[in-house]
């Protein structure tokens, strides 16, 4: 019902790049209406292009919602050309990293409905997880809508404080780039190891993938998935004796890590 609602009344996607891509990907797939999409971007990819979207058309008279995926950075610039769909019945949903709702409240109106969110680039193909959370103008009908939006691309979650958020961006905003960087230095590493790069990459994919696959099904917490690779002084024990290691090991690495993400979060607030 919400859904047909963003399917009659229309969805504004400000910004195309990497984030919004995938989320339009994904609600495509999940079947809304071509015709129902106005996206504005100034360098279209040629992929947008070929989509069959309303691409840098007129606005909507009263769009269901304006979805804002620029760059913290690009804000200042991009939010004034919406701030005549602000005050009123239209949800501004806002992926932005760092960008708090009290930016979106001074730019669009303090009435303005608008609900943060964190999702992440496995959205483009519906494996997704998004954090929300939305202002007291927010009602939970839109609270449900904006949910129902992201579930469309994957799990969604709502949080209870907006400056959870972030922790959420260094765990599964920036996440996806972590495990990427694993899979690239697995392969590598494999490939100090005397395989080819071919079959190392195939081998680091499939380990990281089938992995993590297992982990998010089984109802075992991933320690105990760990034990069960782990046989007593076996080759796994000597790889985690390393990579367990209290001074330079992952959980130090990882934790410095993401530490850094979240203090950057909370620099991008500052502007
Ligand atoms: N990438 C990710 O994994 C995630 C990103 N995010 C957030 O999503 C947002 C977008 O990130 P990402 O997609 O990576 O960045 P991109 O640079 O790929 O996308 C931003 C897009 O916005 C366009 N743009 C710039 N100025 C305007 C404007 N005034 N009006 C309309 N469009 C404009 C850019 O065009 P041009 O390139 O020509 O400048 C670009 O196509 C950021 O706020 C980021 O924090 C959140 C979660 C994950
Ligand atoms: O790197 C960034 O700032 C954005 C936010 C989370 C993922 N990409």
């Amino acid at each position: 019902m919400q859904m047909d609602d963003v399917a009659r009344r229309g969805l504004v996607l400000l910004g195309c790049g990497k984030m919004g891509s995938a989320m339009l990907a994904g609600w495509l797939e999940g079947g809304l209406p071509k015709s129902s999409v106005t996206v504005l971007d100034p360098k279209p990819s040629d992929w947008l292009q070929g989509l069959g979207v309303r691409l840098n058309e007129e606005l909507p008279e009263d769009p269901a919602i304006v979805l804002v995926a620029v760059k913290p950075q690009m804000m200042g610039d991009a939010l004034p050309s919406m701030q005549a769909k602000g005050n009123g019945t239209t949800l501004f949903v806002s992926v932005a990293a760092g960008t708090p709702i009290a930016t979106f409240e001074q730019s669009l109106g303090e009435k303005t409905p608008i609900v943060r969110a964190m999702p992440n680039t496995p959205s483009a193909i519906g494996r997704g997880i998004t954090a929300i959370i939305g202002n007291a103008h927010t009602t939970p009908d839109q609270l449900d809508l904006a949910e129902a939006l992201l579930k469309a691309v994957g799990q969604v979650v709502r949080l209870e404080r907006e400056d959870q958020m972030d922790g959420v961006t260094a765990v599964s905003g920036s996440g996806p780039a972590y495990v990427f960087h694993l899979i690239e230095t697995m392969a590598k590493a494999g490939e100090e190891q005397g395989l080819s790069p071919e079959l190392a990459l195939q081998l680091a994919k499939a380990t990281v993938g089938g992995a993590g696959a297992l982990a998010e099904r089984s109802d075992e917490h991933p320690g105990k998935l760990r034990e069960n690779v782990t046989s007593p002084n076996g080759t796994t024990q000597a790889a985690l004796d390393v990579l367990m290691n209290e001074k330079d090991g992952f959980p130090v690495l990882l934790s410095r890590a993401l530490k850094a993400a979240a203090d950057r979060s909370r620099e991008l607030a500052n502007g």
